[in-house]
């Protein structure tokens, strides 16, 4: 029976070492576009991991984008990728000796990256400077599948299929007491539940940009409104918290009244905040 219809498993001591700490993730951004108090997608994992690099990265302290050693993108849209350019600039000078903060994506995120973005048109070409032999970032392909170690605690994080208008994917955090998910922005996608039923899923971040009103465009864009969300979660069992991300300013009243009178009995689901901090299993 996979893991993913399981309930959960009990408490099963850790092979990590012991100066492993329990993760962490913070919530930066979790809005679907800009105003006042929302914020496009970030979260820090840990102090040193950004998943999603959107507005929510420009609340971190100086001291705070000095710890990052690591991004990893979902996508190329500009709204999970302006915090790299701008995280660049703020510590180029004063990273000297820490080595480029490593920036992970699809081959085709980075090509976009490459460019459109780090062309010396629309922003400097930051994996070359300050000099090119050092340079503040470094651009590195993952694939769909893999699972990476990243990060002072060594944190598993596996690469899943998400289904967008450019190549897109989420990402898995793997623990030792359950799995935590983050979809990134994805319309409806039978490859991702596949691939989560090799997980002990624990807690899921799952995108939903609109209300059922603007239906024709949630499925032009490839993002979910109640309707194709709430089918979607049809499959997930009850003991999963599942957390909202990634609504359009202005929609969250709707979209979570849409969302429960179509979700069933024991389908609770709750809307990411920005601030919040979630322990990881
Ligand atoms: N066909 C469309 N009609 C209206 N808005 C769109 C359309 N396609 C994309 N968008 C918007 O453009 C945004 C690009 O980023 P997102 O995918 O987060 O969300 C997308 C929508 O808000």
């Amino acid at each position: 029976m996979s893991n993913f219809l399981a309930q959960p498993a009990a408490p099963v001591v850790s092979a990590a070492s012991p100066e492993t700490r329990p993760a962490t993730l913070r919530v930066l951004g979790c809005s679907g576009s800009i105003a006042r108090d929302c914020r496009t997608t970030a979260f820090l994992l840990d102090d040193d991991v950004l998943i999603d690099a959107g507005t929510g990265v420009g609340d971190l302290s100086l001291d705070e984008l000095l710890r990052v050693d690591h991004v990893l993108l979902s996508h190329s849209h500009l709204d999970h990728v302006l915090g790299v350019p701008l995280l660049a600039d703020s510590v180029l000078r004063r990273r000297q000796g820490r080595g480029p903060i490593q920036v992970h994506a699809l081959p085709q995120t980075l090509a976009v990256l490459r460019q459109h973005l780090f062309n010396d048109l629309l922003w400097p070409d930051f994996t070359r400077l300050p000099q090119p032999a050092q340079p503040v970032l470094s651009l590195h392909e993952l694939a769909v599948g893999q699972t990476l170690e990243l990060g002072a605690q060594r944190r598993r994080i596996r690469v899943l299929p998400a289904r967008h208008t450019v190549p897109a994917v989420g990402y898995a955090v793997l623990g030792a007491g359950g799995d935590f998910v983050y979809t990134g922005d994805t319309g409806p996608n039978p490859a991702l539940w596949e691939a989560l039923r090799g997980l002990n899923l624990r807690q899921l971040v799952i995108e939903i940009a609109f209300s059922e009103g603007d239906r024709a465009i949630a499925t032009d864009s490839l993002h979910h409104c109640p309707s194709t969300l709430a089918a979607e979660l049809a499959q997930v069992p009850g003991h999963v918290e599942v957390l909202l991300t990634h609504v359009k300013p202005g929609e969250m009243p709707t979209v979570l009244a849409e969302l429960a009178a179509r979700l069933g009995p024991g389908r609770a689901v709750t809307a990411l905040r920005a601030g919040q901090r979630l322990s990881l299993g």
